[in-house]
Protein backbone atom coordinates (compact mmCIF):
# COMPACT_ATOMS: atom_id res chain seq x y z
CA UNK A 1 0.00 0.00 0.00
CA UNK A 2 1.44 3.60 -0.51
CA UNK A 3 -1.43 5.45 0.37
CA UNK A 4 -5.05 5.12 1.79
CA UNK A 5 -7.51 3.76 -0.96
CA UNK A 6 -11.02 5.66 -0.42
CA UNK A 7 -12.21 3.41 -3.25
CA UNK A 8 -15.10 1.50 -1.84
CA UNK A 9 -13.55 -2.30 -1.80
CA UNK A 10 -16.02 -4.91 -3.24
CA UNK A 11 -18.06 -6.84 -0.27
CA UNK A 12 -15.90 -10.16 -1.37
CA UNK A 13 -14.81 -11.00 1.89
CA UNK A 14 -18.23 -12.67 3.08
CA UNK A 15 -18.21 -9.92 5.40
CA UNK A 16 -21.88 -9.31 6.50
CA UNK A 17 -21.16 -5.65 6.99
CA UNK A 18 -20.64 -3.04 4.55
CA UNK A 19 -16.99 -1.85 4.00
CA UNK A 20 -16.38 2.10 5.58
CA UNK A 21 -18.44 3.96 8.09
CA UNK A 22 -22.55 4.91 7.25
CA UNK A 23 -23.12 7.46 4.96
CA UNK A 24 -24.97 10.59 6.41
CA UNK A 25 -28.61 10.45 6.02
CA UNK A 26 -28.39 13.34 3.83
CA UNK A 27 -26.12 15.41 2.65
CA UNK A 28 -27.63 18.73 4.14
CA UNK A 29 -26.30 20.19 6.64
CA UNK A 30 -23.44 17.48 7.47
CA UNK A 31 -21.56 18.00 4.07
CA UNK A 32 -20.98 14.39 4.33
CA UNK A 33 -21.11 13.81 0.51
CA UNK A 34 -18.16 13.21 -0.06
CA UNK A 35 -17.14 11.60 3.12
CA UNK A 36 -18.58 8.13 2.22
CA UNK A 37 -15.35 6.09 2.98
CA UNK A 38 -13.46 8.37 4.99
CA UNK A 39 -13.87 7.79 8.54
CA UNK A 40 -15.61 10.55 11.08
CA UNK A 41 -12.24 11.10 12.48
CA UNK A 42 -10.90 14.32 11.12
CA UNK A 43 -9.28 17.30 13.57
CA UNK A 44 -10.58 20.39 13.58
CA UNK A 45 -8.78 24.37 15.24
CA UNK A 46 -10.99 25.07 18.41
CA UNK A 47 -12.98 28.07 17.85
CA UNK A 48 -13.47 29.12 21.34
CA UNK A 49 -10.48 27.93 22.89
CA UNK A 50 -11.29 28.96 26.57
CA UNK A 51 -14.89 27.31 26.56
CA UNK A 52 -15.34 24.36 28.61
CA UNK A 53 -13.52 20.93 27.87
CA UNK A 54 -15.86 18.43 26.90
CA UNK A 55 -19.05 17.44 25.15
CA UNK A 56 -21.76 19.78 25.36
CA UNK A 57 -24.55 19.10 23.34
CA UNK A 58 -28.87 19.28 23.05
CA UNK A 59 -29.66 16.85 20.34
CA UNK A 60 -33.00 17.46 18.29
CA UNK A 61 -33.97 15.38 15.41
CA UNK A 62 -37.62 15.61 14.41
CA UNK A 63 -38.61 12.55 11.95
CA UNK A 64 -41.84 12.16 11.00
CA UNK A 65 -42.78 9.12 13.21
CA UNK A 66 -39.51 10.40 15.83
CA UNK A 67 -38.46 12.96 18.01
CA UNK A 68 -35.22 12.85 19.55
CA UNK A 69 -34.60 15.52 21.69
CA UNK A 70 -31.93 15.29 24.32
CA UNK A 71 -29.03 16.80 26.46
CA UNK A 72 -25.65 15.19 26.88
CA UNK A 73 -22.33 16.65 28.41
CA UNK A 74 -19.48 15.18 29.48
CA UNK A 75 -16.14 15.72 30.91
CA UNK A 76 -13.06 14.69 29.03
CA UNK A 77 -12.05 11.92 30.60
CA UNK A 78 -15.49 10.64 31.29
CA UNK A 79 -17.15 7.40 29.64
CA UNK A 80 -21.29 7.67 28.97
CA UNK A 81 -23.59 4.76 28.24
CA UNK A 82 -26.73 5.23 25.76
CA UNK A 83 -28.97 2.51 26.93
CA UNK A 84 -32.71 2.06 26.24
CA UNK A 85 -34.79 -0.32 24.29
CA UNK A 86 -35.08 -1.07 20.44
CA UNK A 87 -36.19 2.18 18.71
CA UNK A 88 -35.33 5.04 21.75
CA UNK A 89 -33.13 6.77 19.87
CA UNK A 90 -29.73 5.84 20.95
CA UNK A 91 -28.36 5.35 17.55
CA UNK A 92 -30.05 8.21 16.02
CA UNK A 93 -27.92 10.17 19.27
CA UNK A 94 -24.72 8.71 18.17
CA UNK A 95 -25.13 9.35 14.53
CA UNK A 96 -25.82 12.91 15.65
CA UNK A 97 -22.62 13.37 17.26
CA UNK A 98 -20.40 12.29 14.66
CA UNK A 99 -22.74 14.69 12.02
CA UNK A 100 -24.06 11.19 10.25
CA UNK A 101 -27.35 12.21 10.54
CA UNK A 102 -28.25 16.03 10.54
CA UNK A 103 -29.61 18.05 13.87
CA UNK A 104 -33.14 19.34 13.72
CA UNK A 105 -32.35 22.21 16.19
CA UNK A 106 -29.91 22.02 19.30
CA UNK A 107 -26.26 22.49 19.73
CA UNK A 108 -23.48 20.88 19.65
CA UNK A 109 -19.77 21.64 21.28
CA UNK A 110 -16.86 19.81 21.76
CA UNK A 111 -14.24 21.43 23.83
CA UNK A 112 -15.85 24.68 23.28
CA UNK A 113 -15.83 24.19 19.49
CA UNK A 114 -19.11 24.49 17.61
CA UNK A 115 -18.98 21.23 15.16
CA UNK A 116 -23.05 21.63 14.06
CA UNK A 117 -21.93 22.55 10.50
CA UNK A 118 -18.69 20.59 10.61
CA UNK A 119 -18.86 17.74 8.22
CA UNK A 120 -18.22 14.59 9.44
CA UNK A 121 -15.01 13.68 8.16
CA UNK A 122 -13.94 16.98 10.01
CA UNK A 123 -14.98 15.93 13.16
CA UNK A 124 -12.51 15.23 15.65
CA UNK A 125 -14.54 12.00 16.27
CA UNK A 126 -13.40 8.56 16.43
CA UNK A 127 -16.16 6.09 15.83
CA UNK A 128 -16.68 2.15 16.84
CA UNK A 129 -18.89 0.28 15.18
CA UNK A 130 -20.85 -2.98 16.51
CA UNK A 131 -19.66 -4.89 13.15
CA UNK A 132 -16.44 -3.12 13.42
CA UNK A 133 -16.63 -1.62 9.39
CA UNK A 134 -12.66 -1.91 8.72
CA UNK A 135 -11.97 -1.94 5.02
CA UNK A 136 -11.35 -5.98 4.21
CA UNK A 137 -8.76 -4.89 1.66
CA UNK A 138 -6.25 -3.69 4.16
CA UNK A 139 -4.02 -4.97 6.56
CA UNK A 140 -4.61 -4.85 10.07
CA UNK A 141 -1.74 -1.87 10.03
CA UNK A 142 -3.14 0.00 7.63
CA UNK A 143 -6.57 -0.04 8.28
CA UNK A 144 -5.06 1.62 11.70
CA UNK A 145 -2.70 3.98 9.70
CA UNK A 146 -5.72 5.02 7.26
CA UNK A 147 -6.76 7.62 10.21
CA UNK A 148 -3.29 9.64 10.35
CA UNK A 149 -2.49 9.22 6.90
CA UNK A 150 -6.37 11.27 6.45
CA UNK A 151 -4.78 13.45 8.44
CA UNK A 152 -1.84 14.09 6.83
CA UNK A 153 0.85 12.22 8.67
CA UNK A 154 3.60 10.67 6.07
CA UNK A 155 3.24 7.06 5.09
CA UNK A 156 5.99 5.54 7.43
CA UNK A 157 5.07 7.51 10.63
CA UNK A 158 1.42 6.60 10.30
CA UNK A 159 2.47 2.95 10.26
CA UNK A 160 4.58 3.50 13.20
CA UNK A 161 1.90 4.85 15.01
CA UNK A 162 -0.80 2.14 14.18
CA UNK A 163 1.93 -0.65 15.00
CA UNK A 164 2.37 1.12 18.50
CA UNK A 165 -1.52 0.88 18.73
CA UNK A 166 -1.84 -2.59 17.52
CA UNK A 167 0.47 -3.53 20.13
CA UNK A 168 -0.99 -1.57 22.91
CA UNK A 169 -3.98 -3.71 21.23
CA UNK A 170 -2.00 -6.82 21.92
CA UNK A 171 -2.00 -7.47 18.50
CA UNK A 172 1.71 -6.67 17.39
CA UNK A 173 1.53 -10.09 15.42
CA UNK A 174 -1.39 -9.41 13.24
CA UNK A 175 -0.17 -6.06 11.43
CA UNK A 176 -0.08 -8.22 8.56
CA UNK A 177 -3.36 -9.68 8.34
CA UNK A 178 -6.50 -8.85 6.48
CA UNK A 179 -9.96 -8.38 8.46
CA UNK A 180 -10.82 -11.46 7.14
CA UNK A 181 -8.10 -14.00 8.56
CA UNK A 182 -8.71 -12.03 12.26
CA UNK A 183 -11.08 -13.20 14.86
CA UNK A 184 -14.16 -11.03 16.06
CA UNK A 185 -12.65 -10.25 19.10
CA UNK A 186 -9.32 -8.95 17.31
CA UNK A 187 -11.34 -7.11 14.32
CA UNK A 188 -12.94 -5.34 17.07
CA UNK A 189 -9.93 -4.52 18.87
CA UNK A 190 -8.37 -2.98 15.54
CA UNK A 191 -11.21 -1.02 14.90
CA UNK A 192 -10.93 0.18 18.53
CA UNK A 193 -7.37 1.23 17.65
CA UNK A 194 -8.27 2.56 14.07
CA UNK A 195 -10.62 4.98 15.74
CA UNK A 196 -8.10 5.95 18.79
CA UNK A 197 -5.35 6.72 16.60
CA UNK A 198 -6.78 9.67 15.55
CA UNK A 199 -6.17 11.05 18.85
CA UNK A 200 -9.89 12.01 18.89
CA UNK A 201 -11.38 14.30 20.91
CA UNK A 202 -14.80 12.04 21.23
CA UNK A 203 -15.02 8.48 20.89
CA UNK A 204 -17.98 6.84 19.88
CA UNK A 205 -18.84 3.18 20.34
CA UNK A 206 -21.91 1.67 18.99
CA UNK A 207 -22.70 -1.33 20.38
CA UNK A 208 -18.91 -2.76 20.67
CA UNK A 209 -19.22 -6.32 21.38
CA UNK A 210 -22.62 -7.25 20.62
CA UNK A 211 -21.34 -9.28 17.76
CA UNK A 212 -18.92 -11.22 19.83
CA UNK A 213 -19.28 -14.32 21.03
CA UNK A 214 -19.80 -14.70 25.16
CA UNK A 215 -16.65 -15.77 25.63
CA UNK A 216 -14.61 -12.83 23.51
CA UNK A 217 -16.70 -10.12 24.34
CA UNK A 218 -15.88 -11.08 27.92
CA UNK A 219 -12.09 -10.55 26.76
CA UNK A 220 -13.09 -7.63 24.77
CA UNK A 221 -14.95 -6.03 27.16
CA UNK A 222 -12.20 -6.13 29.88
CA UNK A 223 -9.76 -4.83 27.59
CA UNK A 224 -12.05 -1.96 26.46
CA UNK A 225 -12.61 -0.93 30.36
CA UNK A 226 -8.88 -0.56 30.47
CA UNK A 227 -8.46 1.50 27.01
CA UNK A 228 -11.88 3.45 28.31
CA UNK A 229 -9.93 4.08 31.70
CA UNK A 230 -6.87 5.55 30.07
CA UNK A 231 -8.45 7.91 27.32
CA UNK A 232 -8.30 11.37 28.29
CA UNK A 233 -11.49 12.45 26.09
CA UNK A 234 -14.83 11.84 25.93
CA UNK A 235 -16.19 8.78 25.07
CA UNK A 236 -20.19 7.90 24.25
CA UNK A 237 -20.95 4.06 24.28
CA UNK A 238 -24.51 2.37 22.45
CA UNK A 239 -25.64 -0.44 24.09
CA UNK A 240 -28.74 -2.78 24.96
CA UNK A 241 -26.60 -4.66 27.61
CA UNK A 242 -26.73 -3.71 30.64
CA UNK A 243 -23.30 -5.20 31.87
CA UNK A 244 -21.59 -3.43 29.09
CA UNK A 245 -23.38 -0.40 30.55
CA UNK A 246 -22.31 -0.88 34.35
CA UNK A 247 -18.86 -1.88 33.69
CA UNK A 248 -17.57 0.45 31.00
CA UNK A 249 -19.67 3.64 31.59
CA UNK A 250 -18.73 6.38 34.41
CA UNK A 251 -22.08 7.22 33.91
CA UNK A 252 -25.50 6.03 32.34
CA UNK A 253 -28.46 7.93 30.53
CA UNK A 254 -31.33 6.27 29.73
CA UNK A 255 -33.45 6.71 26.64
CA UNK A 256 -36.94 6.39 26.31
CA UNK A 257 -39.01 7.28 23.37
CA UNK A 258 -36.24 10.01 22.25
CA UNK A 259 -35.68 11.47 25.84
CA UNK A 260 -34.28 10.97 28.91
CA UNK A 261 -35.87 9.08 31.43
CA UNK A 262 -33.07 9.08 33.82
CA UNK A 263 -29.51 8.88 34.22
CA UNK A 264 -26.51 8.65 36.86
CA UNK A 265 -24.11 6.44 38.27
CA UNK A 266 -24.24 2.71 37.31
CA UNK A 267 -25.13 1.59 41.07
CA UNK A 268 -27.25 4.50 41.44
CA UNK A 269 -29.41 3.46 38.41
CA UNK A 270 -29.48 0.13 39.53
CA UNK A 271 -30.42 0.98 43.13
CA UNK A 272 -33.40 2.95 41.71
CA UNK A 273 -34.59 2.26 38.98
CA UNK A 274 -37.79 4.58 37.67
CA UNK A 275 -38.87 3.11 34.99
CA UNK A 276 -39.99 -0.56 34.24
CA UNK A 277 -37.44 -0.99 31.14
CA UNK A 278 -34.90 -0.16 33.69
CA UNK A 279 -36.38 -2.35 36.60
CA UNK A 280 -36.10 -4.90 34.03
CA UNK A 281 -32.81 -3.85 32.51
CA UNK A 282 -31.36 -4.45 36.46
CA UNK A 283 -33.17 -7.08 37.25
CA UNK A 284 -35.88 -5.88 39.48
CA UNK A 285 -39.23 -6.24 40.18
CA UNK A 286 -40.37 -2.26 40.20
CA UNK A 287 -43.39 -0.85 41.68
CA UNK A 288 -44.96 2.90 42.27
CA UNK A 289 -47.43 4.10 44.74
CA UNK A 290 -48.30 6.14 47.97
CA UNK A 291 -46.41 5.89 50.99
CA UNK A 292 -46.82 7.53 54.51
CA UNK A 293 -50.57 6.86 55.46
CA UNK A 294 -50.59 3.50 56.52
CA UNK A 295 -47.74 1.33 58.95
CA UNK A 296 -45.81 4.70 60.20
CA UNK A 297 -44.87 4.95 56.54
CA UNK A 298 -43.56 1.64 55.78
CA UNK A 299 -46.34 0.23 53.51
CA UNK A 300 -46.85 1.37 50.01
CA UNK A 301 -50.34 0.97 48.39
CA UNK A 302 -49.90 0.65 44.69
CA UNK A 303 -52.67 2.01 42.78
CA UNK A 304 -54.13 -1.59 42.47
CA UNK A 305 -54.60 -1.72 46.16
CA UNK A 306 -51.94 -3.95 46.97
CA UNK A 307 -49.89 -3.37 49.84
CA UNK A 308 -45.64 -3.78 49.28
CA UNK A 309 -44.49 -3.62 53.20
CA UNK A 310 -40.80 -1.65 53.47
CA UNK A 311 -38.18 -0.37 56.06
CA UNK A 312 -38.17 3.17 54.65
CA UNK A 313 -40.19 5.78 56.33
CA UNK A 314 -41.38 7.84 52.86
CA UNK A 315 -44.57 9.69 52.75
CA UNK A 316 -45.77 10.57 49.33
CA UNK A 317 -45.30 8.92 45.76
CA UNK A 318 -42.50 6.26 45.99
CA UNK A 319 -41.05 3.58 43.93
CA UNK A 320 -40.36 0.00 45.73
CA UNK A 321 -38.08 -2.11 44.48
CA UNK A 322 -36.81 -6.15 45.34
CA UNK A 323 -35.12 -8.62 43.47
CA UNK A 324 -36.16 -11.77 42.17
CA UNK A 325 -34.08 -13.21 44.57
CA UNK A 326 -35.81 -12.09 47.03
CA UNK A 327 -38.92 -14.16 46.34
CA UNK A 328 -39.93 -17.29 48.25
CA UNK A 329 -42.50 -19.58 46.94
CA UNK A 330 -44.95 -21.56 48.40
CA UNK A 331 -47.92 -23.82 47.44
CA UNK A 332 -49.13 -23.26 50.72
CA UNK A 333 -50.02 -20.11 52.41
CA UNK A 334 -47.11 -19.55 54.70
CA UNK A 335 -48.53 -19.62 58.58
CA UNK A 336 -46.16 -17.84 60.85
CA UNK A 337 -43.21 -16.77 57.74
CA UNK A 338 -41.14 -14.04 59.42
CA UNK A 339 -42.06 -12.36 55.93
CA UNK A 340 -44.13 -9.82 56.27
CA UNK A 341 -45.31 -9.64 52.86
CA UNK A 342 -47.59 -12.60 51.76
CA UNK A 343 -49.42 -12.34 48.23
CA UNK A 344 -51.63 -14.79 46.43
CA UNK A 345 -50.76 -15.31 43.26
CA UNK A 346 -50.26 -17.71 39.98
CA UNK A 347 -47.54 -18.58 37.60
CA UNK A 348 -47.75 -17.64 34.42
CA UNK A 349 -44.70 -18.46 32.43
CA UNK A 350 -41.06 -20.06 33.52
CA UNK A 351 -37.72 -20.11 32.23
CA UNK A 352 -34.00 -20.91 32.60
CA UNK A 353 -32.01 -17.96 34.04
CA UNK A 354 -28.75 -18.90 34.26
CA UNK A 355 -28.13 -21.76 37.09
CA UNK A 356 -31.80 -20.51 38.21
CA UNK A 357 -35.55 -20.73 37.54
CA UNK A 358 -37.56 -17.44 36.79
CA UNK A 359 -40.93 -17.63 37.70
CA UNK A 360 -43.13 -15.00 36.12
CA UNK A 361 -46.19 -14.49 38.15
CA UNK A 362 -49.66 -12.70 38.33
CA UNK A 363 -52.05 -12.33 40.78
CA UNK A 364 -52.39 -9.41 43.75
CA UNK A 365 -48.97 -8.35 42.41
CA UNK A 366 -46.96 -8.92 38.93
CA UNK A 367 -43.62 -10.42 39.79
CA UNK A 368 -40.48 -12.41 39.03
CA UNK A 369 -38.95 -14.99 41.51
CA UNK A 370 -36.05 -16.63 40.96
CA UNK A 371 -35.41 -20.13 42.13
CA UNK A 372 -33.23 -23.36 41.90
CA UNK A 373 -34.34 -25.90 39.70
CA UNK A 374 -34.35 -27.96 42.70
CA UNK A 375 -37.42 -25.72 44.39
CA UNK A 376 -38.72 -25.16 41.03
CA UNK A 377 -38.88 -29.21 40.94
CA UNK A 378 -40.44 -29.60 44.59
CA UNK A 379 -42.88 -27.34 44.41
CA UNK A 380 -43.70 -28.99 41.10
CA UNK A 381 -44.60 -25.59 39.59
CA UNK A 382 -46.45 -25.29 35.89
CA UNK A 383 -47.90 -22.39 34.26
CA UNK A 384 -51.21 -21.99 35.81
CA UNK A 385 -50.02 -23.36 39.40
CA UNK A 386 -51.16 -21.15 42.10
CA UNK A 387 -48.77 -20.12 44.56
CA UNK A 388 -48.02 -17.61 47.97
CA UNK A 389 -45.22 -15.09 47.43
CA UNK A 390 -43.42 -13.84 50.13
CA UNK A 391 -40.66 -11.15 50.91
CA UNK A 392 -38.79 -10.16 53.23
CA UNK A 393 -39.83 -6.23 53.92
CA UNK A 394 -36.04 -5.77 55.00
CA UNK A 395 -35.44 -7.17 50.98
CA UNK A 396 -37.62 -4.41 49.29
CA UNK A 397 -36.24 -0.81 48.89
CA UNK A 398 -38.39 2.26 48.81
CA UNK A 399 -37.62 5.92 47.34
CA UNK A 400 -39.38 8.88 46.28
CA UNK A 401 -40.86 8.99 42.82
N1 LIG B 1 -32.83 6.97 8.73
C1 LIG B 1 -34.01 6.96 9.36
N2 LIG B 1 -35.09 7.52 8.80
C2 LIG B 1 -36.27 7.53 9.42
N3 LIG B 1 -36.48 7.01 10.65
C3 LIG B 1 -35.44 6.44 11.25
C4 LIG B 1 -34.16 6.38 10.65
N4 LIG B 1 -33.32 5.76 11.50
C5 LIG B 1 -34.06 5.44 12.58
N5 LIG B 1 -35.31 5.85 12.45
C6 LIG B 1 -36.40 5.74 13.43
O1 LIG B 1 -36.02 6.58 14.50
C7 LIG B 1 -36.35 5.97 15.74
C8 LIG B 1 -35.10 5.83 16.60
O2 LIG B 1 -34.24 4.87 16.00
P1 LIG B 1 -32.79 4.54 16.58
O3 LIG B 1 -32.16 3.60 15.61
O4 LIG B 1 -32.10 5.79 16.88
O5 LIG B 1 -33.14 3.82 17.93
P2 LIG B 1 -32.20 2.92 18.82
O6 LIG B 1 -32.46 3.32 20.22
O7 LIG B 1 -30.80 3.00 18.35
O8 LIG B 1 -32.79 1.50 18.52
P3 LIG B 1 -32.07 0.08 18.41
O9 LIG B 1 -31.70 -0.26 19.79
O10 LIG B 1 -33.16 -0.80 17.87
O11 LIG B 1 -30.92 0.22 17.48
C9 LIG B 1 -37.02 4.66 15.39
O12 LIG B 1 -38.41 4.87 15.41
C10 LIG B 1 -36.52 4.35 14.02
O13 LIG B 1 -37.45 3.58 13.32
Amino acid sequence: MTTPDPTPPAAADGAKRPPGPPAPDTAAGTGGAGAKHVPAVGRATPTHPHATDGLDAHLIVTRPAFHLDITLTAAPGEVVALLGPNGAGKTTALRALAGLTPLTAGHLRLDGEELDRTPPESRPVGVVFQDYLLFPHLTALDNVAFGPRCHGVPKAEARAQAAAWLDRMGLADHGGAKPRRLSGGQAQRVALARALATRPRLLLLDEPLAALDARTRLDVRSQLRRHLAEFEAVAVLVTHDPLDAMVLADRLIVIEHGSIVQQGAPADIARRPRTDYIAHLVGLNLYRGRAGTEAGGRLVRLDTGTAVATTEHLTGDVFVAFPPSAVTLFRERPAGASARNVWRCEVAGLEIHGDRIRADLTGELSLAADLTTVAAAELDLHPGTPVWATVKATQTHAYPA
